[in-house]
């Protein structure tokens, strides 16, 4: 045995809690109760999300902006041709939705404010180039505050404005990163294409992503609703938590996004949408037959298992810590992805995600202690839809940070305008005190 492996022994036993004593102490493991359903932590005026009736009745999931359904939102967006990022990140920042004028007016605001400062390309993206997206745009947002003068300043008036800046940016890191990734670490060729201050968010990604800046109108459109649909999911997600909890201390703009991106990077959050097209990949390579119910099923049973894919137990894309009989995000991406893979010829494929959609959730049941009806989540399709649209993999949980960073924010201000109030649970310690033992006589 190691010396270190010796080491970590002893650190795994004593770190290691007999499970009984959760339910001795009644803590709430993941700050969920027995069943499932999370603890009270905040209210928020942002966005709702119901999964059950006022009976108790598990229903499909329904998901609100400030009290507008999003699936409205998405039809309007749909039926009038509009792209909608711009206007759905007015309405979730102040309230309202945007008069016409109101919207002319932000989204010049936004065009305006997608600029990095000088030689920031230069000189913080294109050095050190991860393969992890996620923690390149990390490292991009903590060296965007040594730019800002008032960088500490909390008050809301300052926070807005960085609000508004890191909204219109996120794109920019995210693509530049990832173009700078390519180059250094993949011998591909490196394009830095400028934003064009007349194009929309979804437009922008696509033209600063592709080496000759062309897309079709319907590829920013389907780019354009993924991003909507990912905006925003109410104060209790993993990353909207981060958010609230280090607000709560204090601390910047800058160094609040950033762990915000370190909590959506985790595969169980945001990096299930890679994870999940990967996973798919690996049952195409391991089955023999795509139209075999028993040989898919004994498969994820396999995954499940830990004894395919990655070897986590998990199937990707799969159950919700809210929702129920489905997430609508889910529904919608659903009937997008159908039209799109005739365009494309991709049915086959296609047919194939169905089944791991309709198979997974019957093979966690009967395998898991569940207390509700689990279901595919947005993660299960995003990533088919973005390897539809020809985006790069890396690209796929950074695409969720683009949309991800207006709720985060607007979730920021609600926090410094209601709370003021530092976030800090209790741990009760199951030690008992020891007398201290002096070097000499251990
Ligand atoms: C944008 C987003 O963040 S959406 C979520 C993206 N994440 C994923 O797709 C990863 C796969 N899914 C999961 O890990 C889980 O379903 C989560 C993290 C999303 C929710 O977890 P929970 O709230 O604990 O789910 P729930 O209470 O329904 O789980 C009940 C049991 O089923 C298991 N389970 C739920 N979903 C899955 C899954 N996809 N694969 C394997 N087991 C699962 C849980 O681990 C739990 O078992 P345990 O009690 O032995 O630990
Ligand atoms: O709400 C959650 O726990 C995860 C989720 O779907 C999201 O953040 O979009």
């Amino acid at each position: 045995m190691n010396l270190l492996n010796k080491h970590q022994e002893k650190m795994i036993k004593n770190s290691q809690i007999p499970s009984e004593f959760y339910k001795e102490y009644n803590v709430k493991k993941g700050l969920r109760d027995l069943e499932g359903k999370g603890v009270l932590a905040g209210l928020t005026n942002i966005s709702a999300i119901h999964s059950f009736d006022e009976d108790g009745k598990q229903i499909p999931g329904i998901l609100e902006y400030r009290a507008y359904n999003i699936k409205d939102i998405v039809d309007d967006l749909r039926r009038e041709g509009r792209f909608g990022f711009e206007e759905v990140t007015y309405l979730l920042l102040f309230g309202e939705l945007p008069t016409a004028d109101d919207l002319k007016e932000f989204q010049d605001i936004l065009a305006h404010k997608r600029i990095l400062p000088e030689f920031f390309v230069r000189e913080t993206i294109l050095t050190n180039p991860s393969s992890d997206v996620m923690n390149s745009m990390s490292r991009c947002l903590l060296a965007l505050a040594s730019y800002d003068d008032k960088a500490e300043d909390i008050s809301i008036e300052n926070v807005l404005e960085q609000s508004l800046n890191l909204i219109a940016n996120f794109p920019l890191l995210a693509i530049y990163t990832f173009q700078a990734y390519s180059h250094y670490r993949k011998e591909e060729s490196l394009y830095i294409h400028y934003p064009d201050l007349t194009l929309s968010t979804a437009e922008n990604i696509l033209r600063m992503l592709r080496p000759d800046c062309q897309y079709t109108d319907t590829e920013a459109k389907v780019l354009d609703i993924a991003l909507i649909l990912h905006m925003e999911h109410g104060g209790g997600n993993n990353s909207t938590f981060t958010t609230h909890v280090v607000t709560s201390s204090g601390t910047d703009t800058y160094a609040t996004i950033a762990a915000a991106l370190s909590s959506l990077k985790g595969p169980k959050h945001g990096g299930a949408n890679i994870k999940a097209a990967k996973m798919l990949e690996n049952i195409k390579q391991n089955i023999s037959n795509y139209h075999d119910e028993a040989e898919i099923e004994d498969y994820l049973y396999k995954i499940l298992n830990k004894e395919a894919f990655d070897q986590q137990g998990l199937i990707y894309g799969i159950g919700h810590a809210i929702y129920t009989i489905s997430d609508p995000r889910f529904e919608v991406f659903k009937s997008y992805v159908a039209s799109l893979v005739k365009e494309k010829g991709m049915e086959e494929e296609f047919e194939l995600y169905e089944r791991v959609a309709r198979l997974a959730p019957k093979v966690i049941s009967d395998h898991r202690k569940t207390y509700k009806t689990i279901s595919p989540n947005i993660d299960f399709y995003s990533g088919f839809v973005y390897k539809i649209l020809g985006i790069p993999q890396e690209l796929f949980t950074p695409l969720f940070a683009i949309a991800r960073v207006v709720g985060w924010l607007t979730h920021r201000i609600e926090e410094l305008i209601n709370m003021n109030k530092i976030i800090r649970p209790a741990y009760e310690s199951v030690l008992e005190s020891k007398n201290y033992v002096k070097l000499e006589d251990r």
